[in-house]
């Protein structure tokens, strides 16, 4: 786990040798253990160089160890050994050097780093923080705000950067490791007491505690109620206001708070959840890594409105070439005005040059022929989009793949009326489309393996989260968002406000509780299919009792919300006001008070309190009993996915792990009975009624959530 070997007669290269990233695990530990001692016993050796396996540094501790007991030699102590030997240690940055992997740097005396590394201090986007004198070590290095802002936030830095910060010695093009061979046979008469960090004194601003104040504000802000960049800035003020020596001991005891916390849970099981989703499999067998991808060299976007113009930017900043189709001159050159304007804007945020000549914009399906791929983005309506298909069909040449960005239409029936079913798609972006990393990459009974593989891997390209669901109507994502804001709509009749649903799940960690959500969605767009779907408007049957649909319960709140003309942001009035049209400000409004009282006292219903507990329970519960009906059906194949589809795409917060981690954070035995509870109080809501899959989990003991699919498998998958 690492490599020893001489070179240049005197220099013990140590080579971490963990694939894929060099992760420090128990036997990599016991590896640097046993090669360093060997080559500071070892009189030949003058200097020592450290790097890693296949032109990568190193990834940091190895986080699948964190779930069990840790075994091994602890990392502190066996670093201190590095920083106290009298020989010079070089460590040869490439590719990366993150988390435990940088630490491991800074106990080097010297850095040198291939120009095209990457450099951070992550934990804290795993609930943890660089525990292995991190905390303590680059403030002396960089000084108290360059390294706060550093482990605060994750975030990775640019080679050159690092140089900029003083985080690394030299910068190189060429072979980091022969650079640091020669840089430490230079450095062998040095002397090495002002390399060693834990010698230095930090440098402190003279207006520390502001600054820590503005800090923990800002964080307490944008992360409310995460644990993380909280015990981070108190590790760095303690590198400010103690001995080094202490200012360990205060790292390692905030660690030991954060380490075995419930948000470190669900931090870490993000992580591995993310690389989990790229991984599909369909019941055919085929998988991702079995099958090859076509490759992408031309697409067009049909549809210019808010969803259109985001994919084409996502694609052309990815150096695709893109056709653009709208159905009249005028929606063509607003289309192309707000694609370009789009385009420049983010190019100038990367620091590139727009790829405006990768734009065409044009009238005509006819201009389509030859493109690879078409991703049609017209409005959500199925007569319309069945049309563009069959056209499509007649235009383009037999390989072209067909992609819809329905948002939950059928997409098996779409690929009915084309010429090649097997290669049609659903490719879900969620608005703003060259913003939001989620892609639902939706899988018809029909789709070819061919095309699943495409639609993924394009997705990474365009660095989306990329996760395969079956075909049904909202799919994953807006299927389960169904039985959640129901829930709020009952809460709003039996005597809570939008204000307070709102506040509770913003106090949960949600950035917009779903009234907020719904505003900024617009509200005429649920109005619109709910009206298809016979749920109100002139179509419902006058025969239905008030309040009930289809034979369950219904609340129209919102629909007289819509009828109202407040469609959310977008009208200045929703479910609060806003001080203009595209305001984003909201306020209560009283209106609404009103509203919601005079259909309480229409219906006889009088309001109760209702604790923020019930409203948690209530919305979030029912949003994971779908997850579980999701994964009975086999639309969802794992978990994971769910929870990813959540996390991209919903704003679900991420220390909670998703809806369907967090079901089994409360555990699943209380979920269960919880769910019992609220169903027998309202046994007209179906979605409260526990899941089978939900019942046979807890039957077989609540399994962690990564077993659940041995419990799934036997069951029908549409992937
Ligand atoms: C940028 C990457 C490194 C690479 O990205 P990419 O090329 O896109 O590849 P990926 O798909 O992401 O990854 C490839 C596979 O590698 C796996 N992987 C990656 N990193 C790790 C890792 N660090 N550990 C394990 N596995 C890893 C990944 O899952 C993929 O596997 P698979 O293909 O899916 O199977 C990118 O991967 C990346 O960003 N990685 C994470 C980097 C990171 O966050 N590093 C920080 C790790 S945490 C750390 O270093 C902490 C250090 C502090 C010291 C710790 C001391 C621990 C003891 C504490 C004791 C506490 C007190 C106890 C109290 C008590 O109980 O009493």
């Amino acid at each position: 786990m690492a490599r020893y070997e001489l070179v240049k007669r005197s220099v013990a290269l140590i080579t971490l040798t963990n694939p894929p990233v060099n992760a420090l695990s128990s036997a990599v530990r016991h590896g640097i253990a046993k090669t360093m001692e060997r080559a500071l016993s070892d009189p030949k050796v003058t200097a020592v160089v450290i790097c890693g396996e296949n032109g990568r540094f190193c990834g940091g501790a190895d986080i699948r160890e964190f779930a069990g007991p840790l075994r091994g030699p602890p990392l502190v102590p066996l670093l201190d050994s590095i920083e106290a030997g009298e020989k010079p240690v070089v460590a040869a940055i490439e590719g990366v050097a993150l988390g435990g992997g940088l630490e491991l740097a800074l106990f080097c005396h010297y850095r040198i780093a291939h120009f095209k590394a990457r450099l951070g201090l992550p934990e804290v986007t795993l609930g943890i923080l660089p525990a292995a004198g991190g905390t303590q070590r680059l403030p002396r290095l960089i000084g108290i705000p360059a390294a706060l802002e550093l482990i605060t936030t994750g975030r990775h830095v640019s080679a050159q950067e690092a140089l900029k910060l003083g985080i690394v010695d030299q910068v190189t093009e060429q072979n980091a490791c022969e650079v640091a061979v020669e840089f430490a046979l230079r450095a062998v008469a040095k002397p090495l007491s002002s390399r060693r960090l834990s010698s230095l004194t930090t440098p402190c601003p003279p207006n520390l505690d502001a600054l820590l104040e503005a800090v923990t504000m800002q964080i307490q802000k944008k992360a409310r109620g995460v644990m993380a960049p909280l015990a981070c800035v108190q590790a760095v003020r303690a590198a400010a206001t103690m001995p080094y020596s202490q200012g360990i001991k205060r790292e390692s005891e905030l660690m030991a708070t954060l380490f075995n916390s419930g948000q470190a849970r669900a931090l870490q099981y993000c992580f591995f959840a993310e690389r989990t989703a790229g991984k599909w499999t369909l019941p055919s067998g085929a998988q991702w890594n079995d099958i090859k991808p076509r490759e992408i060299r031309s697409a067009a976007v049909i549809g210019l409105g808010t969803m259109g113009r985001g994919i084409a930017v996502s694609l052309a900043r990815v150096g695709i070439p893109v056709i653009a189709v709208e159905s009249d001159k005028k929606l063509l050159e607003t289309g192309r005005q707000m694609v370009i304007g789009m385009l420049e804007r983010d190019a100038k945020r990367r620091g590139v040059s727009a790829s405006h000549n990768l734009l065409k914009f044009t009238l005509g399906l006819q201009d389509l022929k030859d493109v690879d791929l078409v991703i049609e983005a017209v409005f959500e309506d199925m007569a319309l989009k069945k049309s563009v298909f069959r056209e499509l069909s007649k235009v383009c040449r037999p390989a072209t793949l067909f992609c819809t960005n329905t948002s939950g239409l059928d997409v098996d029936a779409l690929a009915g009326v084309t010429d090649r079913p097997q290669l049609v798609i659903g490719m879900h972006f969620f608005s703003p489309a060259h913003v939001m990393k989620l892609l639902e990459v939706v899988c018809g009974p029909r789709s070819s393996s061919e095309i699943v593989a495409t639609a993924m891997s394009l997705g990474k390209r365009m660095g989306k989260v990329s996760v395969a669901v079956g075909n049904c109507p909202g799919f994953v994502g807006n299927r389960m968002l169904k039985p959640y804001s129901d829930q709020a709509t009952f809460l709003l009749e039996e005597g809570a406000t939008p204000e307070q649903i709102d506040k509770a799940l913003e106090d949960f960690g949600f950035a917009m509780g779903v009234f907020r959500m719904s505003d900024l969605a617009g509200l005429d767009v649920g109005w619109r299919v709910r009206k298809e779907s016979g749920l109100t408007g002139p179509d419902v049957d006058p025969k239905n009792p008030p309040r009930r649909r289809q034979g369950r319960k219904y609340c129209p709140i919102p629909d007289m919300v819509c009828e109202q003309g407040r469609f959310g942001q977008k009208t200045g009035r929703g479910w609060y006001m806003y001080d203009k049209p595209g305001g984003t400000k909201a306020k209560p409004d009283p209106l609404i008070q009103n509203l919601i009282e005079m259909y309480r006292n229409r219906y006889g219903i009088q309001p109760r309190n209702i604790t923020d507990q019930e409203i948690i329970e209530r919305c979030l519960f029912a949003l994971a009993n779908e997850g579980f009906r999701i994964l009975e059906d086999g639309i969802a194949a794992r978990p994971e996915d769910i929870d990813v589809i959540y996390l991209f795409g919903y704003g679900f917060p991420r220390h909670r792990g998703g809806p369907m981690f967090y079901a089994s954070m409360v555990g699943l035995q209380r979920v269960l009975e919880r769910l019992e509870h609220y169903h027998q109080a309202h046994p007209d809501v179906p979605h409260l009624e526990p899941s089978p899959l939900l019942k046979k989990l807890v039957a077989c003991g609540s399994p962690p959530v990564q077993k659940w699919r041995e419990h799934i498998k036997t069951m029908h998958s549409h992937l």
